[in-house]
This record gives structure tokens, C-alpha cells and sequence, in this order.
């Protein structure tokens, strides 16, 4: 349902940014932040989900206690604004969260991922304030070049899958500290968390991406694999379509190499001498490069900058082996963690003022058996 937009300012503003380990949420008085807490789950609570019904449920009593904690009165909220997920087609930007969208989060089909959480989360607390959910720069959202979707399968095509809202906000910020606009530079950014995209924003438009199924290695995702190995498996009979699917999410890249997806373990054991450790991450930054590489080519090397932002961007040893990489194609700027609930709560900030319009989601008829929940 889309609500009238409230008319008083200052608007308080409730971001929520479901994670595959955390929930992270913060409360806005206009650009002003009041507060924020990051809010993690340990693994035994995850495992304790067999759904993301019921991570939806065990979220929601996390963040409306955490907001009674914090003493803030839900009814001065404005607007709450979620994590958009894999809902594809989205445009970038900010849609309500209407019926369609929950029917479509709920029901499917719909590729599994935290962020999915963020608009039934949003509307979990918004419906019984009567005041607007939106998503803002969904996971899903495509900007695609059309012969970016193209695959060698017949009716098979790609598609957009990325840490949008971070990624546009790193860029906008890179480029304001030139001077210069989002639209008027050209980025390759690396966005290198649990999960790791690798994308092409030509001119502020995302026209290529690489990811979990092809792109580099992860902490936790296998990345781009050998796939006629992976056909071969699935008809082994040695694995569930669960337990292969953990293989390329949740237990792939660092996880299976190492046994652990915390890279500061690993830089130690690295500084031990561990060499299969070593091995390992060596190869995580020369895939890192290999995808930067490959996006490059996307805008004919016209590259103005080469971001690398998220958790592990904080890692010096990481970020100056993939430096020493690509440092051929453009400078490297380095922008370690994200601001995912900043730039969510100023997206919703600027629609509540009138300054953007939130899209409307209205659901496709589903075009294939899900491949992926
Ligand atoms: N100082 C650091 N040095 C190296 N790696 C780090 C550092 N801080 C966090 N990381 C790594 O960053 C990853 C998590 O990044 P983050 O952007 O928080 O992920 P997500 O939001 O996708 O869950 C983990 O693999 C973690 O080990
Ligand atoms: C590639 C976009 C979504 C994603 O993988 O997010 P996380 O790294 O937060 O899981």
C-alpha cells in the first residue's frame, strides 16, 4: 500500500539493514543520525532459523527490542526504510513496500538472501504506525546493459546482483571529493564483504556487475567455479540440492579453503608462516584483480578510479595486493567498510521531501522455476 507522505519535518527515520550475520538499524532525525547499533546473531540463533520466516521472526523481536532499549517512541517515526534484496527486475532508487513486493518476498520465486528481510522488516514495523516501508537501492536493482545479460544458454540470461547501495554511495562520495559528480566519472568498485561484487558504474549507471556466480571467491561464496564439475555433482548423488548450494554460499571461497571467513585470523596465520593460508589469500586478491580487470573492459579502459570498499577493504595486505595488480588501469582508492544505513535513510529522507519519487513494484509473472530458495 502506498501511504500519503507525511508533511512534517523533521522526519524521523528507522533504516534497517538485514545482513547474513547481523541486523543493523539506526534511527535518523533528518541527515542526522540519534543512533545506531549493529546487532549480531550468532550462529547457533542462525541455525536455530530452518526459514527465512522464521529469521524474519527472530529479526523483528531483535529490532523492536533493541528500539524500546534505546527509549525511542516508535510513534515519531516517519518512515522506515529497509535493505532492498534480489527482487528482479528493480530500477535503482526507492520503492514502496506494497503488497506485491511482500507477496513476491514471501511466496517467491526469489533467489534466498538476507537483504530480502529488509522490506518485510520495514513494513513489520511501518504497517501498524500507518506511515510508508520503502527499500532504497535494492541488491537486485539493474541498470544492466542489455549485452551484459547475454549467456551461451538460449533464454538463460544474467542477471544484476550487487551491493548497490553501497557501492553508488562510495562513488558519490569519491567523486564529490574530486569536485565532480557521480554522472560525470567512470568507477571499477570492489565492494569485498561476506560476499563480493565487482562492479562497472559508467557515468552513475551500473552497466556490467560480477559476482557469487561469477566473479572471484568470497569469504563465504565459491564465486565463478568450473561448472561442467558442477553439473557432475549434482548428479552424484553425494549431496542435497541444500548441502551444493552451501557449497557456493554460506561454506565456499575462504571458508572451505581455511576453515574461516575472518580474514584478520587469516592474516595471522599468514604472519605464522602458514602457507596454505597464504596460498589462499593470494589467490582471493589475484581473482579480486582478475574481476576488476574484466569490468574495466566494459568501459574501454576508461576507468577514472578503482574503488575497493567493504570489511576487508580495511585490510592493508589485501588491498595492496590487488593494488600492485591493477594499479595499470586507474588509481586505487581505498574506502574501507560501508555506509549502507546512511545512504538508505538519505534516500528515503529525499523522497519523503519530494526531491525523488519511490517507485512502484509491480510483480512479473514469475518466468522460470526457481532456481535458487
Ligand atoms: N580489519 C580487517 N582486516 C581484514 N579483514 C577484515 C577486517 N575487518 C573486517 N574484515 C573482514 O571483512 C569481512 C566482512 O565484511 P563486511 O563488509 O562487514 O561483510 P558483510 O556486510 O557482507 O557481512 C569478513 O571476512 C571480515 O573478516
Ligand atoms: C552481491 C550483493 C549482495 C551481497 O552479497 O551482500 P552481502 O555481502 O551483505 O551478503
Amino acid at each position: 500500500m502506498e501511504r500519503r507522505l507525511p508533511m512534517s519535518q523533521p522526519y524521523y527515520i528507522l533504516a534497517i539493514n538485514p545482513g547474513s550475520t547481523s541486523t543493523k538499524i539506526a534511527v535518523y532525525e533528518n541527515e542526522k543520525e540519534l543512533f545506531h547499533s549493529s546487532l549480531d546473531h550468532t550462529s547457533e540463533e542462525l541455525a536455530k532459523c530452518h526459514s527465512q520466516k522464521d529469521q524474519f521472526f527472530m529479526r523483528k523481536e531483535i529490532v523492536l527490542n533493541e528500539l524500546k532499549k534505546q527509549n525511542f517512541a516508535l510513534e515519531k517515526l516517519s518512515a522506515v526504510v529497509g535493505r532492498g534484496g534480489q527482487l528482479s527486475p528493480l530500477k535503482a532508487g526507492g520503492y514502496y513496500v506494497n503488497e506485491a513486493m511482500k507477496r513476491r518476498i514471501i511466496q517467491g520465486p526469489i533467489i534466498a538472501h538476507a537483504s530480502n528481510l529488509g522490506a518485510l522488516l520495514a513494513a513489520a514495523v511501518a504497517d501498524p504506525l500507518h506511515i510508508p516501508a520503502f527499500i532504497y537501492d535494492a541488491v537486485g536493482s539493474d541498470e544492466m546493459l542489455p549485452v551484459a545479460k547475454i549467456t551461451g544458454i538460449a533464454g538463460l540470461k544474467r542477471e544484476s546482483f550487487c551491493h548497490v547501495l553501497n557501492t553508488k554511495a562510495m562513488a558519490r562520495k569519491a567523486a564529490s571529493e574530486k569536485g565532480k559528480t557521480y554522472q560525470d566519472m567512470n568507477f571499477v568498485i570492489a565492494h569485498l564483504g561476506g560476499g563480493i561484487s565487482v562492479s562497472a558504474h559508467k557515468q552513475g549507471r551500473i552497466i556490467d556487475v560480477i559476482t557469487d556466480d561469477g566473479g572471484p571467491f568470497s569469504p563465504e561464496r565459491s564465486g565463478s567455479v568450473p561448472i561442467l564439475y558442477i553439473v557432475d555433482m549434482c548428479y552424484s548423488g553425494q549431496y542435497s540440492k541444500a548441502e551444493l548450494k552451501k557449497k557456493l554460499r554460506g561454506m565456499g571461497g575462504l571458508k572451505a579453503l581455511l576453515g574461516t571467513f575472518d580474514c584478520r585470523e587469516i592474516e595471522k596465520r599468514i604472519a605464522d608462516g602458514d602457507e596454505e593460508a597464504k596460498l589462499a589469500y593470494d589467490a582471493e586478491a589475484y581473482q579480486i584483480a582478475k574481476g576488476i580487470g574484466e569490468m574495466a573492459t566494459t568501459m574501454d579502459g576508461k576507468i577514472d578510479e578503482i574503488i575497493l570498499t567493504g570489511g576487508i577493504a580495511n585490510s592493508k595486505m589485501l588491498t595492496g595486493m590487488i593494488e600492485e595488480h591493477v594499479k595499470f588501469i586507474a588509481p586505487v582508492h581505498v574506502m574501507p567498510g560501508e555506509n549502507e544505513l546512511e545512504s538508505l535513510s538519505l534516500g528515503a529522507l529525499r523522497i519523503l521531501r519530494g526531491e525523488e519519487t519511490a517507485h512502484t513494484y509491480e510483480d512479473p509473472a514469475p518466468a522460470k522455476e526457481d532456481l535458487y530458495v
